[in-house]
C-alpha cells in the first residue's frame, strides 16, 4: 500500500531541470540518435524496413514532444495491457507533460515494440539496440577493474570491515561510471576509477553504511541478497565484485541478480549482458579480471549467483508499493536484503516524487518495500530524501548548477525491515 500522502510526481516540463533537458533533448539527440547510428547497417537492410520506419517515427515523436500513444496489442508481449492501463490517463499528455518516469520508460518500451523484440518472426527479435555501447563500456572497464579486483583479492575471504567497505563503496561509485553520462569509449587502458573511489567519500550526502555494516557483520547466518542491477559495463563489474565478496566472506549464501527483461535505457543490464560480462572477464588476459571471471562463472554454475529477469524492473511503477504480488512474495520469502543500484532504480524506489530532500526519512518512504533494503545511488536526477542538511548545503554551494545530476554525489541509505535504520 502506498504511504497515505504522496508528494507530486516529477515532470519534465520545467525548463532548466535535468528532467526537461533529458526529455526535450538528451533522449532524442543523444540516446535515440546514437542508437540509430550504431545500428545503421542492420536498419538499412530491407528486412528491417518496418523496424527502421517505426524507430524513426518514435524519434520524431520524442523530438516534437507529441502525445503518448497506446501500445499495439501483441500476442508475444504480455506486458501490453499493463502498459496501456498506465498510459490511459496520459494519452492526451506529451513526452514533456506526462510524468517523467512514465514518459521516459515508455520511450524504451516503444523501442522494444518497434523492434518486435519478443516476436520470433521479427528481424529485431531479441536484438539489443544498445549492444555497441555496452560492448564499448565493457571494453573500457578492464584497466580500472583489474586494479580494483587486485585490491579486493587479499580481502575477499575476510569477514571484516575493510573488505566489505571497499566492495560496497566500489559498487556505489561504480554507478557514477554510467554510459549515458560518461563516454563508454573514454579510456580502455587507464585506471580512472581509483581516483574516483579515493576522492568520493566526502561526497556522501547520506551514509547509513555504519548500521548496514554492523548488521551484516553481526548476522548469525549468511544472508540471501538480491541485487537490483542497474548499468552493464564497469558498474556491473563492481556489482559482481561486491556480490563475490559477500559470498567469499560468508556474509551471503547466495546473490540473486535482478535484471531487466528487455533492453531499457542505454546500458541497463539484461541476463545476456551479465553472462557476457562474466565470460569476457574469464577470458581476459589481465590476471585479476580473469581470476574474478572464473570465480563468477563458478558461482553461476553452483547456483550461488542467480540471474532473474523480470518485466517489472522495466516498468514505471513504484518499487516499494506496486510490485506484482508474485514477485513480492518471492522476495519476502527468499531475500533478506535487497541492494537497489543506481539512479533510475532509486527514482522508482521513491516513485519519482518530489520528497523533501532532508525532511522525508528514507525508512518512511520505502517502508512498504518487501525486504530490508539498501540503496547505492549516485545522484543523476533532481530527487532524493533523507539527506543530511549540512551535506546538501555543501554540495549545493560547491556545485550550484548540477550537484544533483552529475553522479559526483552519492547516498548509501538503509532500511531494516521490522526495525528501520
Ligand atoms: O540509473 P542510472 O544509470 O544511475 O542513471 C540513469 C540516468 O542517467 O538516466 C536516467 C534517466 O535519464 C536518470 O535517472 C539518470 O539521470
Amino acid at each position: 500500500m502506498a504511504p497515505p500522502s504522496l508528494p507530486p510526481r516529477l515532470v519534465s516540463s520545467v525548463p532548466g531541470t535535468w528532467a526537461h533537458a533529458t526529455m526535450s533533448d538528451r533522449v532524442h539527440s543523444q540516446i535515440l540518435s546514437r542508437m540509430l547510428a550504431d545500428n545503421a547497417e542492420a536498419l538499412s537492410s530491407p528486412a528491417f524496413a518496418a523496424v527502421n520506419a517505426s524507430l524513426l517515427s518514435l524519434l520524431d515523436e520524442v523530438q516534437s514532444s507529441s502525445p503518448l500513444l497506446a501500445l499495439a496489442a501483441d500476442p508475444h508481449s504480455p506486458d501490453v495491457p499493463l502498459w496501456n492501463s498506465l498510459l490511459a490517463p496520459y494519452l492526451t499528455s506529451t513526452y514533456l507533460t506526462a510524468p517523467w518516469l512514465l514518459a521516459e520508460f515508455y520511450v524504451y518500451r516503444r523501442v522494444i515494440q518497434s523492434l518486435g523484440y519478443s516476436n520470433p518472426a521479427s528481424p529485431g527479435h531479441l536484438l539489443d539496440p544498445f549492444l555497441a555501447q555496452k560492448s564499448a563500456g565493457l571494453a573500457s572497464s578492464y584497466a580500472s577493474a583489474d586494479a580494483l579486483l587486485g585490491r579486493l583479492g587479499p580481502l575477499r575471504s575476510d569477514r571484516e570491515l575493510p573488505g566489505l567497505a571497499l566492495a560496497l563503496f566500489s559498487s556505489l561509485w561504480g554507478n557514477r561510471m554510467d554510459l549515458s553520462i560518461w563516454p563508454a569509449d573514454a579510456s580502455e587502458t587507464e585506471d580512472v576509477f581509483s581516483g574516483v573511489l579515493a576522492s568520493s567519500h566526502a561526497n556522501l550526502l547520506s551514509d547509513d553504511s555504519p548500521s548496514l555494516f554492523s548488521d551484516l557483520l553481526s548476522s548469525p547466518s549468511p544472508l540471501r541478497v538480491d541485487l537490483i542491477v542497474d548499468n552493464a559495463g564497469f558498474e556491473l563489474i563492481t556489482d559482481l565484485a561486491f556480490a563475490d565478496y559477500l559470498l567469499s566472506s560468508s556474509l551471503a549464501s547466495s546473490v540473486t541478480f535482478r535484471v531487466k527483461a528487455h533492453p531499457t535505457f542505454v546500458s541497463d543490464a539484461t541476463p545476456a549482458d551479465l553472462l557476457s560480462h562474466v565470460e569476457a572477464y574469464a577470458a581476459s588476459p589481465l590476471p585479476n579480471c580473469a581470476a574474478a571471471g572464473e570465480r563468477w562463472r563458478a558461482h553461476l554454475s553452483a547456483g550461488r549467483f542467480l540471474v532473474k529477469p523480470d518485466a517489472f524492473w522495466c516498468q514505471p511503477l513504484a518499487m516499494a508499493w506496486e510490485m506484482p504480488p508474485s514477485l513480492r512474495s518471492e522476495m519476502e520469502g527468499g531475500c533478506d536484503l535487497a541492494v537497489v543500484k543506481g539512479d533510475a532504480n532509486y527514482r522508482r524506489l521513491l516513485d519519482d516524487r518530489a520528497w523533501d530532500l532532508v525532511g522525508d526519512r528514507f525508512g518512511d518512504v520505502v517502508s512498504e518495500f518487501p525486504t530490508s533494503v539498501v540503496a547505492l545511488r549516485t545522484l543523476k536526477a533532481e530527487i532524493g530524501c533523507g539527506m543530511e542538511q549540512g551535506k546538501v548545503e555543501e554540495a549545493r554551494g560547491a556545485d550550484p548548477d548540477d550537484w544533483m545530476v552529475t553522479g559526483k554525489y552519492g547516498v548509501v541509505q538503509y532500511h531494516r525491515k521490522g526495525g528501520g535504520a
